[in-house]
């Protein structure tokens, strides 16, 4: 069986990321988009990163989701070796619960965007929406199932009963 071709790339520095990031890869299997998870640091295997996001473009990927925790340089890493869009995802960490992770990824320098996310599994599904607006953008479809998606949530809260006193 072939997988289909990968149109989002999540990169994650450490297989302790996985429980988060699977909030990304949920959403993106949820909506249809084909998607591949990857473990690669840019701090530990800085040649494997490299060699990943130079050909990323050509193998067809078209948004690239990093998430990383502490000195969390692997989504900056990322957007310096591609145009394509990078959306960081900050991970939770034992010490400074994930401020560190946040203040690497959001301060990159003028010139190198990284669009950064919500600390934790919020910023993750929050990646992953992201990726789908951008897609969304040249297809009808999915665009259509994100309204969708949206609409769900809304009723979803509409049909909320608080309990009573
Ligand atoms: N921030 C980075 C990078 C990187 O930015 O290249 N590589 C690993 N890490 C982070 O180190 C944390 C602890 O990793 P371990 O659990 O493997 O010790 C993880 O949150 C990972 O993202």
């Amino acid at each position: 069986m072939t997988n289909p071709q990968p149109l989002v790339g999540i990169l994650m520095g450490s297989d302790s990321d996985w429980p988060i990031m699977q909030a990304a890869a949920k959403i993106l299997k949820e909506f249809g988009v084909p998607f591949e998870a990857r473990v690669i640091s840019a701090h530990r295997a800085p040649d494997v990163l490299f060699d990943y996001v130079v050909k990323a473009s050509d193998r067809g990927l078209r948004v690239l989701i990093g998430g990383a925790g502490g000195a969390a340089h692997l989504p900056g890493v990322i957007a310096a070796k591609t145009t394509l869009p990078v959306l960081g995802v900050p991970m939770p960490s034992k010490h400074l619960q994930g401020i560190d992770s946040l203040l690497s990824i959001v301060q990159m320098p003028k010139g190198i965007p990284v669009a950064t996310f919500a600390i934790g599994e919020a910023g993750a599904a929050n990646a992953a929406l992201m990726a789908i607006a951008i897609l969304a953008g040249t297809d009808a479809a999915l665009n259509a199932k994100l309204t969708a998606f949206r609409a769900t949530q809304t009723e979803r809260m509409l049909n909320i009963t608080l309990p009573e006193l």
